[in-house]
């Protein structure tokens, strides 16, 4: 018996305005695998984030969320899907003004209508499995990068969501909180049996907790496949990315609409000749 992919992008294209972004990008996830969508700065990961989120519109293809077109949601099946969701962004956001307690009971007091004592006990459960029982009354400006990291994962996991999305939660920290980030994320995953997306640069630490990787070069996918698959790999693309190398197949520059020649000297200068570098002033 076939099962029905979590989520399954079939020929997905994006652009903003004319500019166009992805194009043919197909997978699926599995409900319960935990996937990382990788690639060089500008690649689309955070665009294709969005586009599974709802954010975004695909301008062409469908994006399925267990087998039904995302673009066909009515706003109340839009509601219900992103309340299922947990996401986790870049440098973790939390509300600066409010205590620990009130950032991670934040989405309990706004998305349901359970007691207070019921929110004072699973705060504190989450809390716990983030390793961090007892910060209740701290508020932001006291924790550490990596304890702030935390706190914001279990303000994410504080509706047992069952789609999560990391939007590089690695970036900015000290090697130890990363690891530590890595092998919560890696646990709660676990324990939640939750669908999982994260969009990183870090490849040592993902390639240990991620079932499969979707690697995006140029807005189309250049590798889809498990972590094992991806180390084999011969694509020059992929091993440049896994090797780190500054040169290869990754471009290195923003593709401009006009030669610097034309830039510098206007459009109809295609023949004037570039000035020698000046060394002098
Ligand atoms: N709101 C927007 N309007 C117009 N262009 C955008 C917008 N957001 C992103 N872009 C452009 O789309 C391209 C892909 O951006 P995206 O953020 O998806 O890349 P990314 O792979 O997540 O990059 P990074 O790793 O640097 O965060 C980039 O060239 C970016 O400049």
């Amino acid at each position: 018996m076939t099962t029905v992919p979590f989520i399954e992008c079939q020929n997905v294209a994006f652009a903003y305005d004319d500019r166009p972004i992805l194009s043919n990008v197909n997978f699926a996830i599995e409900e319960g695998k935990f996937a990382a969508i990788m690639g060089g700065s500008g690649s689309g990961k955070t665009t294709l984030l969005r586009l599974i989120t709802g954010q975004l519109q695909p301008t062409a293809g469908k994006i399925l969320i267990k087998g039904r077109d995302l673009a066909t949601f009515s706003a109340e099946e839009l509601y219900e899907y992103r309340r299922r969701m947990g996401v986790l962004f870049q440098q973790g956001a939390l509300f600066t003004d409010l205590s620990v307690f009130d950032n991670v009971a934040f989405p309990m007091r706004e998305l349901t209508k359970l007691p207070e004592k019921v929110i004072t006990d699973l705060v504190k459960l989450k809390l716990n499995a983030v390793g961090l029982r007892g910060t209740e009354d701290l508020f932001p400006s006291e924790l550490s990068g990596g304890m702030a990291r935390r706190v914001a994962l279990a303000r994410t996991i504080a509706l047992d969501p069952e789609l999560m999305l990391y939007d590089e939660p690695f970036t900015g920290l000290d090697p130890i909180s990363l690891g530590m980030i890595a092998e919560l994320i890696h646990r709660i995953n676990q324990a939640l049996h939750s669908t999982s997306v994260m969009v990183t640069h870090d490849i040592a630490k993902s390639l240990m907790i991620v079932d499969q990787v979707i690697f995006l070069a140029r807005g189309e996918i250049m590798f889809s496949g498990t972590t094992t698959a991806m180390l084999e790999e011969k694509s020059p693309w992929v091993q440049q990315f896994i090797s780190g190398a500054s040169t290869g197949p990754v471009p290195f520059r923003y593709p401009a609409k006009m030669g610097l020649q034309q830039d510098l000297f206007g459009r109809h200068s295609v023949s004037a000749p570039l000035p020698p570098p000046s060394i002098a002033n």
